[in-house]
């Protein structure tokens, strides 16, 4: 039957001949059944197919679960001071600094820091896979950018994807990898104060006007020398604030849920440091803006003061500063334009009429020299303006900042806390009850907030001391300390919490009354850090020294 195909089919092509030729040779030639032949050779080509998928499949299998082929990406991070702190601590790199005179001083170095520290991984953008809690996970990483369609937030928008899949057809073990994930991250934010500052405009893409620039260790409120009792009414007054009820006891009210705070003082008496303070004892997040960063205008104000979360402090630093006034130049320049003044201009603006009216006959002459004139009338006011107030121009006038703070997006519940150190030169306006609910005025430190300084500064190292030394049969190794350290860590050993206390008082008694502001204090004691007694017995001096630099009015300090 073969044969006959063969034979007919050999006739119609020459292929075919070709097929029929070596048919019979195999039969003629070499004895063998060509029927055969075939389907040995068709049975090794279906073996190899199958072969190359059963490889496949097994180097799938060693891929995925034996061998560790997860795509990450490793980045070699610069860390903050205190997330180096635990990683650097037993590999710190000490160097002479090349002394001529042979010193025994020894310097840290940290030429070789970024190689020294252990890489950060993170997943990169595709497929990964991992086990938690006994489930397999897959999660699928996919980042794409789009044409941006909005007028702000950058030309360019990004959209990234996270898919996470796992075996069976239950969500729950999604759910619940998700949740630990959260608490997780809240457990290492839980510590922290996260800062946010607006992101430059290059770098706006979509919603995200505000940058993460800095996660802190919360500052704690003890750390805050204030009032207790003015202290205490004002985080009662946040607190009630920030409670979940109410929301809908401003409401029922019809009144707006805002709460705004002027923290007014010298430099230096803890404005910013209470702040943070705060947002440390309430665990929120603060969001800090300053009026003069020029990448931030009036429209950008009003958008950050939308994209602020539920609960938040927005610190609104040195709002004097920023020259911030009601738009009054061009008002108060028409005011003083004396009538000479007037004269000489609606004589120039005659003159420009006429001139008009003979080159246009055809013109609307009025409205054409209005549109000639008033954009220069424009320019000259913007130039006198900027030369008394530079910021109100081109950045963010009273009017704007007024509308970002109370304008019907702004988001309802945050603390607005706004900083100054001249309260008395600012527009009532922005003062008014509604906006600032609550002021607080930060002064400088009296004799009793100095010497609590004192003792907050030391009392923590010298129980430190202590405990190091008072640990059971361990013995602190100060074999690597600088031998000026070894005298300071014995002073502060020494000292008993007793002792510690009459010394601060002592100190305490000898700052004058509201003369210098704890920042100015926390630098002399910042010099000693180490040796208490040292400071108290340098203070004196201290304080005659900064006091005749204060009368001078010289910025040159001649005891430090
Ligand atoms: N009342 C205070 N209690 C404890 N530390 C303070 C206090 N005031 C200032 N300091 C210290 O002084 C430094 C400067 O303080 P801070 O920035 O809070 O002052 P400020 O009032 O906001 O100053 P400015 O008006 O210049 O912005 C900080 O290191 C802070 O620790």
């Amino acid at each position: 039957m073969m044969d006959t195909i063969l034979t007919t089919t050999g006739h119609v092509s020459p292929l075919a001949q070709l097929v029929v030729f070596f048919y019979k040779l195999l039969g003629t030639q070499f004895g063998l059944d060509p029927s055969m032949v075939l389907a040995i050779l068709g049975f090794i080509w279906g073996a190899l197919k199958i072969g190359s998928q059963i490889y496949d499949y097994s180097q799938r299998f060693v891929d995925d679960y034996l061998i560790n082929n997860q795509y990450l990406m490793a980045q070699t991070v610069w860390k903050t001071a205190w997330e180096e702190e635990e990683e650097l601590e037993d590999a710190l790199f000490w160097t002479d600094g090349g002394e001529v005179n042979g010193g025994n001083r020894m310097y840290l170095n940290f030429a070789n820091q970024a190689a020294r520290s252990s890489p950060r991984f993170v997943p990169a953008m595709g497929s990964t896979a991992f086990w938690h809690k006994g489930t397999y996970f897959r999660v699928h990483r996919k980042k794409e950018s789009f044409i941006n369609t909005h007028s702000w937030g950058g030309p360019m928008k990004d959209l990234e994807e996270i898919k996470v899949s796992c075996f069976g057809r239950s969500i729950d073990p999604i759910k619940e990898l998700l949740s630990d994930a959260k608490a997780l991250y809240y457990n290492d934010t839980r510590q922290k104060t996260t800062i946010y500052r607006p992101r430059v405009k290059e770098q706006r893409r979509d919603h995200n006007m505000w940058q993460q620039v800095a996660r802190r260790p919360v500052r704690a409120m003890s750390t805050v020398v204030l009032d207790s009792s003015e202290k205490h009414d004002i985080l009662a007054d946040v607190n009630e604030y920030l409670h979940p009820w109410t929301p809908r006891w401003y409401a029922s009210r019809g009144i707006p849920l805002r709460r705004g705070y002027l923290f007014h003082g010298p430099p230096g008496t803890g404005k910013t440091s209470f702040s943070f303070a705060l947002a440390g004892v309430f665990g929120i997040d603060i969001y800090v803006i300053s009026l003069q960063d020029a990448g931030v205008n009036e429209e950008d104000l009003a958008t950050l003061f939308t994209k602020l979360p539920r609960r938040c402090i927005v610190l609104l630093e040195d709002i004097d500063t920023a020259g911030l006034r009601r738009d009054l130049s061009s008002e108060s320049d028409d005011k003083t334009e004396n009538s000479e003044d007037k004269g000489k201009k609606e004589k120039k603006e005659k003159k420009k009429k006429k001139k008009h009216n003979t080159t246009s006959d055809t013109s609307d002459s009025e409205s054409e020299s209005e549109v000639e004139i008033k954009p220069k009338k424009r320019g000259l006011r913007k130039k006198d303006a900027a030369k008394k107030n530079p910021v109100a121009v081109d950045g963010i006038s009273l009017s704007g900042l007024l509308n970002a703070i109370d304008g019907v997006a702004s988001h309802e519940g945050r603390v607005l806390i706004m900083t100054t150190n001249k309260p008395e030169a600012l527009d009532e306006a922005l003062i008014r009850p509604g906006r600032v609910d609550v002021q607080v005025r930060f002064s400088n430190a009296s004799s009793i907030q100095a010497g609590e300084l004192f003792h907050r500064m030391y009392e923590v190292s010298r129980q430190n001391e202590t405990t190091k030394t008072t640990v059971v049969g361990e013995l602190p190794d100060k074999s690597n300390e600088q031998p000026a350290a070894k005298h300071d860590a014995e002073e502060l050993e020494e000292i008993t919490a007793d002792e510690m206390k009459e010394i601060s008082e002592e100190f305490g008694r000898r700052i004058p009354e509201g003369v210098f502001s704890p920042a100015e204090i926390q630098g002399f004691l910042l010099k000693r850090k180490k040796s208490p007694r040292r400071a108290l017995e340098e203070i004196s001096e201290w304080v005659e020294a900064t006091m005749r630099q204060k009368e001078a009015n010289s910025k040159v300090s001649t005891m430090q």
